[in-house]
């Protein structure tokens, strides 16, 4: 296909749907959002006052008067697998056992935390007690309120499960139903590829743009040669793996589509189809017309907003102009013309004069690069799979080494912290509190810091957590909060609360079988109580010497004085030495 750009644009103005008249009028340079927004900002959500309330914690529903499901308590629905996977090969008894009373992710998974917050749900991060492998299990935040909001929900599932795998579509692996939620367990990725964009500098990164362009280009290529239009991408419904792998993922919206004659092609269910998010929607979808092109249209829209680091408008001048093929040129004009021009024909706004995806890909520019992102991401995942192999091995001789009692406490694995028990309160719970229509408060009690959940969170999630926390640090930490707990003045006010977090998320650790309780230094070092009454007694006789105008310094002190005396292990090579030559000499005859 010629490069050349046909620029046949109609300048009448397309209308607007009512929705746009608030909207964030024209092109702006990339803000960051709130740490704790939904990464798939809903479709409206872009003015400050939204994005607030997307980071303020859940309201608890009001205790004035029960809800109907609670005066009316019925059962609680059982575990109803939905996808074919779980019905085929239901795991064993020995994993999931019906008769018990815990639910079934509680008795299939160790919940390694929360990973992030949708519109729909919550995402976290797990361990399969059948496989081992880690996954993410996606849980609709709210119980069913009725056969036709459960139909939707469930819809994501099945549609997503109908997918043929491929690289860069996030693989489905199983969905259930119970206690009126639903789950849905895909591969585990890193991040999305939203929040990943916004953690980057200013400034446009074309070199990244293309990778991206590559790798959904080929989801798309996938998807639409099988019949199916997303209808709903952008870079929240992207996903990255640890290898920086882009995975199309959230088919809410999936559309199959059906061959009408030999050209035409029309929606199964049209009458079902949506337009999703209207930064990235195509003008097509405003007159009803659903098909593959609407697909390269948000694709070249998420390709323009990550290139050049920009906000795309949902309404407005901004966005009408993009729908007419007018590109922004104070942002592109940054790109390399060949960027430029692929843009460009994505953006067309003649759906019928748009390449497909299969025609992008066969471009001479894109396969350029699209070879050397094939090489990258072979090599990265070849030095993933070897890293995971070397912890695999270092691991293991870990545990064969502490099993002969060589290392010392700390090499023992950390216990689980408590989300997976909110989980369990779904079954638990009174009959009557299990009715609640929305998530109570128990259920948003993972999403509460307490320190010793820190272990729970994801890197992912606690990158955000961490800058949330740190544009907070400025106000009085609250008592028991990380930040009021961190004493050391040796560490950094960014790093500390943290610092002081996975101390404290060590603690379980620290609390040994013989009943001799340890606790830690900020700096994690493990400490035995009797050592720390010693050294308080010493450090108070200290202060008794010097002068009493150091009260402050003192508190302070007293931790500085713990960790120059007490960062000691258990296990110290040269005492064994010695003890072992007393032995020798004491078994002398
Ligand atoms: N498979 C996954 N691996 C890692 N993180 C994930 C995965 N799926 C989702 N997440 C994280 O959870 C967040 C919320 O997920 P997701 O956007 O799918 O929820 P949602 O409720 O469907 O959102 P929405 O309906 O608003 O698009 C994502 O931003 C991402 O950070």
């Amino acid at each position: 296909m010629s490069l050349a750009v046909e620029t046949t644009v109609s300048r009448m103005s397309l209308p607007l749907p009512t929705h746009f008249s608030h909207a964030e009028q024209s092109f702006s340079l990339k803000k960051r959002r709130m740490p704790f927004s939904s990464s798939s900002t809903s479709n409206s959500s872009y003015a400050s006052p939204a994005r607030l309330s997307h980071s303020l914690p859940p309201v608890p529903p009001s205790k004035g008067c029960l809800p109907v499901s609670r005066v009316f308590s019925q059962p609680p629905s059982p575990w109803t697998p939905l996808s074919g996977s779980l019905r085929k090969s239901p795991p064993p008894k020995s994993v999931y056992d019906p008769s018990k009373q815990q639910s079934y992710f509680t008795q299939c998974f160790i919940n390694l935390g929360l990973l992030g917050r949708g519109s729909f749900g919550e995402v976290y991060k797990v361990q399969s007690k059948e496989d081992g492998r880690q996954y993410a299990v996606k849980r609709s935040a709210q119980r069913f309120r009725g056969t036709s909001e459960r139909n939707r929900s469930v819809k994501e599932a099945r549609n997503h499960e109908r997918l043929v795998p491929h690289p860069h579509i996030l693989n489905f692996v199983a969905a259930w139903e119970e206690c009126g939620r639903l789950y849905i367990q895909t591969e585990l990725c890193s991040t999305s590829l939203l929040l990943h964009a916004e953690d980057k500098p200013p400034g446009p990164d074309e070199p990244a743009a293309w990778d991206y362009l590559c790798d959904l280009l080929s989801a798309l290529q996938h998807l639409h040669s099988r019949g199916f239009v997303h209808l709903d991408l952008k870079p929240a419904n992207v996903l990255i793996t640890d290898s920086g792998c882009l995975k199309l993922g959230d088919f809410g919206l999936l559309l199959e589509l059906k061959q009408k004659g030999t050209e035409q092609v029309e929606g199964k269910g049209k009458d079902d189809a949506q337009e999703g998010d209207p930064r990235y929607m195509a003008p097509e979808l405003l007159r009803g017309e659903y098909g593959p092109a609407a697909d390269v249209f948000s694709l070249g829209v998420t390709i323009l907003e990550l290139a050049c680091n920009i906000e795309v408008p949902n309404g407005g001048e901004g966005w009408q102009q993009l729908r007419q093929g007018c590109l922004p040129s104070e942002f592109t004009s940054g790109l390399s013309t060949e960027l430029q021009t692929v843009l460009q024909m994505m953006l067309s706004p003649d759906p019928s004069k748009r390449p497909t995806a299969s025609e992008l890909l066969a471009l001479p520019c894109v396969r350029k690069h699209r070879w050397k992102r094939r090489i990258y991401l072979m090599a990265a995942n070849t030095v993933l799979t070897l890293v995971s192999f070397c912890q695999v091995v270092v691991c293991f001789g870990c545990r064969v080494l502490s099993s002969f009692h060589f290392l010392p406490h700390w090499t023992k694995p950390v216990p689980c912290t408590p989300p997976r028990d909110s989980w369990d309160r779904d079954l638990t719970l009174p009959l009557s509190a299990m009715q609640a229509d929305s998530g109570s408060p128990d259920d948003d009690a993972v999403f509460l810091l307490a320190p010793t959940d820190a272990t729970d969170l994801s890197p992912s999630f606690l990158h955000r957590l961490k800058s949330r926390v740190s544009m907070e640090s400025t106000s009085t930490p609250l008592p028991g909060s990380p930040a009021h707990i961190r004493r050391s003045p040796a560490h950094t006010p960014n790093n500390s609360i943290f610092d002081g977090w996975s101390s404290l998320a060590q603690t379980p650790s620290s609390i040994h079988s013989n009943g001799s309780c340890h606790t830690l230094t900020p700096n994690a070092s493990p400490i035995h109580t009797s050592d720390i009454k010693e050294n308080l007694r010493v450090s108070q006789l200290q202060s008794h010497h010097s002068s009493s105008s150091r009260s402050s310094q003192q508190r302070s002190r007293n931790w500085v004085l713990t960790e120059e005396v007490l960062p000691r292990p258990n296990f110290e090579p040269k005492n064994l030495l010695s003890l072992f030559e007393e032995t020798t000499v004491d078994g002398q005859p």
